[in-house]
């Protein structure tokens, strides 16, 4: 298993685009650090050697660079913080956009793992904690170890014996700390992962909310859903727990330490050892490291969220990338004749859910099928048969666990993601809608087909009720079209797969929601109008009347026969 703190390096590579404005960043902050520094040596030298012995001259001098220092530093800090947030802003982006890409590719077994609530938190609230700490956490982490290690020196070039004081007084301080760190890091990761639990549970409860509010289930949805929060409570609880014991110690540990300073400094003075200047300068430049040690606390805390973000951000990171387009790849024409498909000897098996994502039982046991080019087929098979897992794996959603899968005798994995729908297009059970207007939605296969080719397509999937809407194509859509009745939805993602003109259409229960008119028109159409495509009709019912072509029965995981 990685190392948490891995995870956080193993995002290094988001911060290359932006070295240039890191490094910026580190020296705005090494200036304003120093500039800061500055200030009490010079108002050593103010009072050891002018005010305290009467020597005007050259006091204008320190007096100008000590005002000097003074806006300097101020101008500096503002920079800094300017700069340390647009980057930080500009890193956010440079892995969202990554994070999304790598999301938005992966296969169908990914999703069945990793639900939209767990992918959205990751996406959104994983990376706010990262760009947090990079705007923050990071350069203050950097800054105040800086800060602490010339200051040591600084207070040791001063007076060595109060240097020594202070550097063995902070030594059981460290210890704590770093003991701290170990103990609730568990307890970080915890809180992150029962808020996605949370996060799941609220998902599931908002999707199926008309379900729970028709059955009455409401009081046992919200019991289930305090539940949850309460442990995400009780876990965050703990945190504040820890985190408050180490705050208080890290905020009172050096008040402690400055009486000890005071008193001890105050002897070395009386007995000579030490000048008032030096003792100024030298409880200045403590007290320039309180800020260091106090905000210790807050940055460990901090330090733990980023890596327990950057352990779920680097999973999905560094997912293998979609292969890319072999440059020999030639996509099939639009309007081509269709394609031959085999099927030999295909099993499969959903990996199961849980941690050891063992094989489940198979689905599809050996599953034989020729379909000529241009030929339509119709697959006849019960509820639970297989007929979406056939057509996931003939979209390439999924790897057939054994066997092959033939088009036009390429084996279907060597077909690239993204140029697959050239060659097959679905229309899956559940069509899929997005936010937009319908004409977007039509167009997805195929954005560049003009609007005659679209209202084709339209006419081939009976939805012509496109045209009667107000804005005609430019009608809005709402979140995955729920302004539309689910009949009007299944022909637009029809008409969506038509578009397409691929060289094979994977019709998974197509004609669900249709009246059975419209369903035989559609049928009739497709026959009609799309000529030489090869078709496989996946369907739970016996075909109607207008159905074309040969029909077979998928049972038992492999096609069993004819049907008459
Ligand atoms: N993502 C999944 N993970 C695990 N098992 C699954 C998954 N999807 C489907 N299954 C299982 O695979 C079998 C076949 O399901 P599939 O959805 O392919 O059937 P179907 O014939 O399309 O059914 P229906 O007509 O009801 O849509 C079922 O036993 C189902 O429980």
């Amino acid at each position: 298993m990685h190392r948490p703190a891995g995870a956080l390096w193993r995002l290094r590579g988001a911060l290359r685009p932006h070295r240039r404005a890191l490094v910026l960043n580190a020296v705005l902050a090494a200036a304003s650090m120093l500039a800061g520094i500055l200030l009490p040596l010079l108002a050593r030298r103010l009072l050891d050697d002018h005010a305290l012995r009467g020597d005007t001259d050259g006091l204008p001098l320190i007096a100008v660079l000590t005002v000097l220092c003074a806006g300097g530093e101020a101008v500096l800090i503002a920079l800094r913080r300017l700069a340390g947030s647009t980057t930080a802003l500009a890193v956010e982006e440079t892995m969202r956009h990554r994070l999304v890409g790598r999301v938005l590719t992966q296969p169908a077994a990914f999703h069945d793992r990793h639900t939209p609530a767990v992918l959205a938190t990751r996406i959104v609230a994983d990376l706010a904690v990262l760009r947090r700490f990079v705007s923050f956490g990071l350069p203050f982490l950097i800054i105040n170890s800086l800060t602490v290690v010339v200051v040591v020196a600084l207070l040791l070039w001063l007076s060595w014996p109060l240097g020594l004081l202070v550097g063995a007084a902070t030594v059981p301080l460290a210890v704590l700390a770093r003991r701290w760190e170990h103990s609730s890091r568990e307890v970080t990761r915890q809180v992150q992962q029962d808020g996605e639990t949370f996060a799941d549970l609220l998902d599931e409860s908002i999707q199926g909310v008309d379900t729970i509010q028709a059955f009455g289930r409401r009081d046992e949805f919200t019991a289930r859903l305090e539940e949850a929060a309460d442990r995400l409570r009780r876990s965050q609880r703990e945190r504040a727990r820890r985190w408050t014991a180490l705050s208080t110690l890290v905020e009172g540990y050096p008040s402690a330490v400055l009486v000890m300073v005071i008193g001890a400094g105050g002897a070395a003075v009386w007995a000579g050892a030490v000048t008032v200047g030096t003792l100024i300068a030298f409880l200045t430049l403590w007290l320039f490291l309180l800020w260091p040690v106090q905000s210790l606390s807050g940055l460990m805390n901090q330090l733990q969220q980023a890596e327990a973000a950057a352990e779920r951000v680097s999973e999905l990171l560094h997912r293998p990338p979609v292969p890319a387009t072999p440059p020999s790849f030639r996509p099939a024409k639009v309007g081509s004749r269709g394609a031959e498909l085999l099927l030999d000897q295909v099993w499969f098996r959903y990996p199961q859910p849980g941690p050891d994502r063992r094989a489940g039982p198979a689905v599809l046991t050996g599953l034989d099928l020729r379909v000529a080019a241009g030929e339509q087929v119709t697959v006849v098979g019960a509820a639970g048969s297989g007929k979406s897992t056939l057509a996931a794996l003939l979209t390439g959603l999924y790897e057939p666990s054994r066997g092959r899968i033939l088009i036009d005798g390429t084996d279907l994995r060597h077909l690239p993601a993204d140029r697959r729908a050239e060659v097959v297009a679905p229309v899956p059970e559940h069509p899929g809608l997005f936010a937009g207007t319908i004409g977007d939605n039509v167009r997805l296969g195929r954005p560049e087909a003009d609007d005659a080719e679209v209202a084709e397509a339209l006419r081939t999937a009976q939805a012509s009720f496109v045209h009667d809407l107000r804005y005609g194509l430019d009608e809005p859509l709402t979140e995955a079209g729920l302004s539309l009745s689910g009949g009007q939805r299944r022909r637009l993602a029809l008409a969506r797969a038509f578009l397409c003109r691929p060289r094979l259409l994977v019709l998974d229960d197509p004609l669900v929601g249709l009246d059975p008119r419209t369903a035989q028109q559609v049928a009739a159409a497709v026959t009609e109008r799309l000529g030489g495509t090869t078709v496989l009709w996946l369907t739970r019912h016996r075909p109607l009347a207008a159905f074309p072509g040969r029909v077979v029965r998928l049972q038992g995981g492999r096609i069993d026969g004819r049907l008459p």
